[in-house]
C-alpha cells in the first residue's frame, strides 16, 4: 500500500485545505502533521520559507498551486488534454482568489473584518458565481469541463461552502450552482469529507489567528 501524503501545516484551514479537500475527492487518507515540534522535520524542506509543506511520492513539495496540479494530475482529476487543463487552470485560479480573500480577512483588523466579508460576497456574486453558473448553463453538463468531475468541481464546490458560510442564502440566484452543488456534495468521496471526524477544518477563529500569528511572527 502507497504511504499516506503528510501534510505540514496548522490545524486550520489557511492555503492548506484546498490541498485536503483534493485529497478527499481522490478518496486518499492522509496523514497530517502540525505543532512547534515539527519545525525540525520541516527544517531544510521549506524551500521559500513557507508552508504548506506536502510530502508526497518521495517529494517534499511547496507552493500551494504545483502541489495541487501534482495531486490533480496523480490522481485523474486534471482533464484528458492540454485545453482541458487549460481551462481547470482557469477555473481554479478564479476559485482560489475567492478563498484567499476570505482566509485572509480573519487576520486584518477587527473594525474591517464586517466590511471585508460584506466585499467579498459581493464580488462572490457579481464575478465569481455568475461566470461559473454562465459555465454550467452553456455546455449543460454536470460538471466544469470535460463533462467529467475534476479539480475545478472540487474547488469551486469548496468556495461555494466558504461564501455560504458567510452568506448562507448567497446562491438563490443562481440555479446552476445550486444543482452543481447538490451534485457533488453527494458524491461519496466528497459526502464522506463533510462528515464530523474528517480532515475538514472550521473556520479561522481567534486561537487559530493567535498561533499562526505567533508562528509566523507578524
Ligand atoms: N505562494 C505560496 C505562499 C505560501 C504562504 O504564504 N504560506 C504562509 C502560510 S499560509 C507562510 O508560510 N508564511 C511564512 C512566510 O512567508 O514567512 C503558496 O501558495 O504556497
Amino acid at each position: 500500500m502507497a504511504a499516506k501524503p503528510k501534510l505540514y501545516y496548522f490545524c486550520g484551514r489557511g492555503r492548506m485545505e484546498a490541498i485536503r479537500w483534493l485529497l478527499a475527492a481522490a478518496g486518499v487518507e492522509v496523514d497530517s502533521r502540525w505543532g512547534r515540534g515539527r519545525r525540525r522535520t520541516t527544517a531544510g524542506h521549506l524551500l521559500f520559507g513557507q508552508v504548506p509543506l506536502v510530502e508526497i511520492d518521495g517529494m517534499m513539495l511547496t507552493q500551494t498551486r504545483a502541489i495541487l496540479s501534482y495531486l490533480a494530475a496523480k490522481y485523474n482529476l486534471y482533464g484528458k488534454d492540454l485545453k482541458e487543463r487549460a481551462r481547470i487552470d482557469m477555473y481554479t485560479d478564479g476559485t482560489m482568489d475567492l478563498m484567499l480573500m476570505i482566509l485572509a480577512t480573519p487576520f486584518s483588523s477587527p473594525t474591517n473584518k464586517e466590511g471585508s466579508y460584506a466585499t467579498i460576497v459581493q464580488k462572490a456574486k457579481t464575478r465569481y458565481f455568475p461566470a461559473f453558473e454562465k459555465v454550467l448553463k452553456g455546455h449543460g453538463e454536470d460538471f466544469l469541463v470535460g463533462n467529467a468531475f475534476s479539480w475545478a468541481d472540487v474547488q469551486l464546490f469548496e468556495a461555494i461552502l466558504m461564501v455560504e458560510e458567510l452568506d448562507a442564502a448567497v446562491l438563490s440566484d443562481f440555479p446552476q450552482l445550486k444543482a452543481f452543488k447538490a451534485r457533488v456534495g453527494n458524491m461519496p468521496n466528497m459526502k464522506k469529507f463533510l462528515q464530523p471526524g474528517s480532515q475538514r477544518k472550521p473556520p479561522a477563529d481567534d486561537h487559530y489567528v493567535k498561533v499562526v500569528r505567533d508562528v509566523l511572527q507578524f
